[in-house]
């Protein structure tokens, strides 16, 4: 396996007004080339803005800490450091969509309005493959074929809000692609489609990725999902990624209490019917972050004495997976 992206140590803070806070603090991934890399966990664990990092979507008011790492390797073998990328500059504009493409839960947040989704998907065409607007036309439809939007040569002269919500976001997926990124970020990208077309869209994704080799990030607040879709899964509560490692493990043999919550808030099959158990208690804002272990605060689990007083070092006891728990310590262990 090859790694195509490596993110080491990566914090981000923001200016508010209540002074600077920082929703993501140490955070450490790889995704492997032709892999699915999920990251998981609840609202305002700061998902979205780790992976918006790396394409300096940002807000001017964040700032990276000052040893944080985004090392991406690009098609041609050059590793690029995505933090030191001017805004503006060529490079990043080739890097967006050419490299890295990203996906978004609401599809017209990708597309514009006033412009036919042919014409938008030629343009990334004529741009990332070179091609002429007569060849970047029949792409575009193929591209639409692709991705199951039948009668693909009408509906390329159709504007975005012509498209049912299920058949815009597979679109999207078309548009993203048609710009052959090598590494495709999903930003929670079926959440807002109801179950059947969720399943379908994510069934849909799992094969263009595999047929095409590229790598992905997959984000969601589902474990589920990423028992679907995901090769290696990341746990991420409040900024920091608590377990990871291969998904079929960590779904199998959760270490971290939190893990274990998500996954009981997953109905199984047989059960259906049966009352979700969501982790209990609310995720503290990044403005009161607890001190020690950041779940302490939830985790019916919690040595006292340890937990709320020192953050927990990652430890592995299960090959290549890692966790950050004082119960997987031998120091937390016997103080417990
Ligand atoms: N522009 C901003 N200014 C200040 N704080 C911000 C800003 N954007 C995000 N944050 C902080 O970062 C936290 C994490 O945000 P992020 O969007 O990454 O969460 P998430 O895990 O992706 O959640 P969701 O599933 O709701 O998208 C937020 O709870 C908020 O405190």
């Amino acid at each position: 396996m090859s790694k195509m992206l490596s993110v080491e140590n990566l914090s981000i803070s923001f200016r508010t007004d209540e002074g600077v806070i920082t929703p993501v603090k140490g955070v450490s991934f790889t995704v492997e080339k032709g892999r699915t890399l999920g990251l998981v966990g609840e609202s305002g664990s700061g998902k979205s803005i780790s992976t918006k990092a790396l394409m300096q979507l940002l807000p001017g008011t964040a700032r990276l800490g000052a040893a944080s790492r985004m090392i991406y390797t690009a098609k041609d073998g050059q590793q690029i450091s995505l933090g030191n990328l001017r805004h503006g500059s060529k490079e990043l504009r080739r890097i967006r969509g050419g490299e890295i493409g990203m996906i978004f839960q609401e599809p017209m947040a990708s597309f514009s309005p006033v412009y036919t989704i042919g014409n938008q998907m030629m343009e990334a065409i004529m741009l990332h493959r070179g091609l002429k607007k007569r060849e970047a036309r029949q792409f575009a439809i193929g591209m639409l074929n692709k991705v199951g939007i039948s009668n693909a040569a009408a509906r390329v002269d159709q504007y975005p809000h012509e498209l049912s919500g299920g058949m815009r976001q597979r679109a999207m997926i078309a548009l993203t692609l048609s710009a052959g990124p090598a590494l495709l970020i999903a930003d929670e990208p079926t959440t807002a489609l109801d179950v059947t077309i969720q399943a379908q869209v994510l069934d849909l994704m799992r094969d263009l990725q595999r047929e095409l080799g590229m790598g992905m990030i997959f984000i969601t607040h589902d474990l589920g999902v990423i028992a679907q879709i995901a090769d290696d899964v990341a746990v991420m509560y409040l900024g920091t990624i608590v377990e990871r490692g291969p998904a079929k493990e960590v779904i199998r043999n959760p270490q971290h209490p939190y893990t274990q919550g998500l996954l009981d808030a997953i109905p199984s099959l047989d059960h259906l019917h049966d009352r979700l158990k969501p982790v209990p208690g609310d995720i503290p804002s990044p403005t009161a972050r607890p001190g020690g272990c950041p779940f302490h605060t939830r985790c019916t689990q919690a040595i006292a004495g340890t937990c709320e007083v020192h953050e927990p070092p990652e430890t592995s006891a299960i090959p290549g997976c890692a966790v950050r728990c004082w119960l997987h310590t031998s120091q937390g262990r016997s103080a417990a």
